[in-house]
């Protein structure tokens, strides 16, 4: 339990279990809720940076930047480097970087990712409670299949969504509504559980419930001051 955080009463776990029963769908976020990948992707950052003579970000930069995709994180540490003067990279110097950043990252992912404690326990009562899981993230679709394998995740989730399955990625709340759809759930008994803004606001703007987890990144944010329905310091509450 980290200091900043209220401690959770009794009460307020017992109205959480409760709150489960009128869900019938969880949407998880990947990065920084089901596991810790900022070591991973910082070190493949830092593999593009070094490739263009820049100095490296490293990983405290790294875990603020993450959340709004990969093409957002590589122009967060051009810009930051000064890379391409106050202005940063225009079209054509981005989609290099991101491609450099894609083969990085691929080498990178499972050098010191892991799963977060309390994730597979949660994931399995959830299951055994008959709630339908699924997954959405900004992160690009070619990483999700691996990474959840490697993680022993694979086999939870009826979907999965990368950053750019549909047009609009969270915050927008359309990969949500999608899969809520595509299972005919109602928003109302869709619970998003995420680390960042982008989820707790795509949450809102679906009208889905929201609990955001501590311990995740929010671009050097107290997540708490999103005003998500509840605050988890661990997946291991809702067991
Ligand atoms: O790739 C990112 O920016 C973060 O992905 P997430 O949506 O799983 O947190
Ligand atoms: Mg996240």
């Amino acid at each position: 339990m980290g200091a900043l955080w209220p401690e959770f009463t009794l009460g307020d776990v017992l109205m959480m279990h409760d709150a489960l029963n009128e869900i019938d769908l969880i949407i998880y976020d990947l990065d920084g809720t089901l596991i810790d990948s900022a070591p991973d992707l910082a070190l493949a950052v830092d593999d593009v940076l070094e490739t263009m003579n820049l100095p490296p970000a490293g990983i405290e930069r790294v875990r603020d930047w993450v959340g709004n995709g990969s093409r957002r994180l590589v122009e967060r540490a051009l810009l930051n480097a000064r890379a391409f003067g106050t202005e940063g990279p225009d079209r054509a110097q981005l989609d290099d970087a991101l491609a450099l950043f894609m083969q990085c990252y691929e080498q990178r992912m499972l050098s010191n990712t892991f799963c977060y404690p309390g994730v597979i326990d949660c994931l399995e009562a959830q299951r055994a409670r008959g709630i339908a899981q699924a997954l959405v993230t900004n992160k690009p679709s070619r990483f999700i299949d691996p990474l959840l394998e490697a993680m022993g995740l694979e086999g939870f989730f009826t979907h999965t969504l990368g950053g750019e399955a549909l047009p609009e990625k969270k915050p927008d709340p359309a990969p949500l509504l999608h899969v809520a759809r595509a299972l005919d759930i109602a928003p109302e008994r869709v619970l998003m559980i995420g680390d960042s803004r982008s989820d707790v606001e795509a949450a809102r703007a679906a009208g889905c419930r929201c609990l955001a987890v501590s311990y995740g990144y929010n671009h050097g944010e107290p997540i708490a001051d999103l005003g998500p329905d509840h605050l988890l310091d661990s997946l291991e509450e809702l067991v």
